[in-house]
């Protein structure tokens, strides 16, 4: 049936538990990161997680109706250590996003906090065949959360920006016929990060995620905030602009959110 806009078709996310039970699980995601609360675990700092990316891994971008998803091989794109049991390979990166100069946006929040859009770097687990199979396991997944914050410009990510007007509604893909290295979209700081066991943050809301969500945001332009509107998403009052695509915090329930920094 089509099931349309996710997040305005009825009541939105406080109405995903209807037909995915799972939205009240005991790890889902995102959650607010109570900085009182988390747990320096130094065993994180003694493994150091291992992030790497290529300049030949992205090969295309697709409007997928609730975001742009920058589409990846994974070929020399690994992430390993830190809270890591395995290596995981890059499968590809998206973002969620608030309204214009609201400063909602993002999905986990820090004491409370937004950030204005929130990046998802996805990792699926090598020990099992390929991302499909990997996505609904319980270590199936590793994603980096980036947020993003208004300042400078980042000319990295607008190159991918250039591209949305060649994406303009769901299903539209084009080739991305340039090297872009995901890197560019790391912090300066990327040593810094909070880890928790997770669950995607849509429907089917599988809870599969190792979440390692970097301190420090990267800095793009009001402009670059802007620009995330210029996709289209279909809603029950027909196409418009794509943003306020994100799930707000849900309850932490009997978990501690460690942190690799003291
Ligand atoms: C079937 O594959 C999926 C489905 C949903 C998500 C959502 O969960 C997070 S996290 N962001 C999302 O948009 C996904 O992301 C890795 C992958
Ligand atoms: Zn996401």
């Amino acid at each position: 049936k089509k099931r349309g806009n996710i997040y305005l078709s009825g009541a939105g996310p406080s109405a995903w538990h209807e037909e995915y039970p799972v939205a009240k699980g005991k790890r889902q995601s995102p959650v607010d990161i109570n900085t009182n609360k988390t747990k320096f675990d130094p065993k994180l700092a003694a493994d150091p997680l291992t992030i790497r990316f290529s300049d030949s891994c992205c090969q295309s971008i697709v409007n997928t109706g609730i975001s742009f998803q920058v589409t990846s091989n994974g070929a020399g794109c690994e992430l390993s250590g830190g809270p890591l049991d395995s290596t995981y390979q890059f499968a590809q990166f998206h973002a969620h996003w608030g309204a214009y100069l609201k400063t909602t946006g993002s999905e986990h929040t820090v004491d409370g906090v937004s950030y204005p859009a929130e990046l998802h770097l996805v990792h699926w687990n090598t020990k099992y065949d390929d991302f499909k199979d990997a996505v609904d396991k319980p270590d199936g997944l590793a994603v980096i959360a980036v947020f993003f914050k208004r300042g400078k410009e980042h000319p990295g990510f607008g190159k991918i920006q250039d591209l949305f007007s060649k994406i303009p509604a769901k299903g539209a893909k084009v080739n991305i016929d340039f090297e872009f290295n995901p890197g560019l979209l790391m912090p300066p700081d990327s040593e810094n990060y909070w880890t928790y066991l997770g669950s995607l943050t849509t429907p089917p809301l599988y809870e599969s995620v190792t979440w390692i969500v970097m301190k420090e945001p990267l800095e793009v332009s009001v402009e670059q905030i802007a620009i995330l509107r210029t996709l289209l998403w279909e809603t029950p009052n027909g196409v418009s602009q794509m943003y306020n695509n994100f799930r707000p915090p849900v309850p932490l329930r009997d978990r501690v959110i460690r942190a690799s920094f003291g």
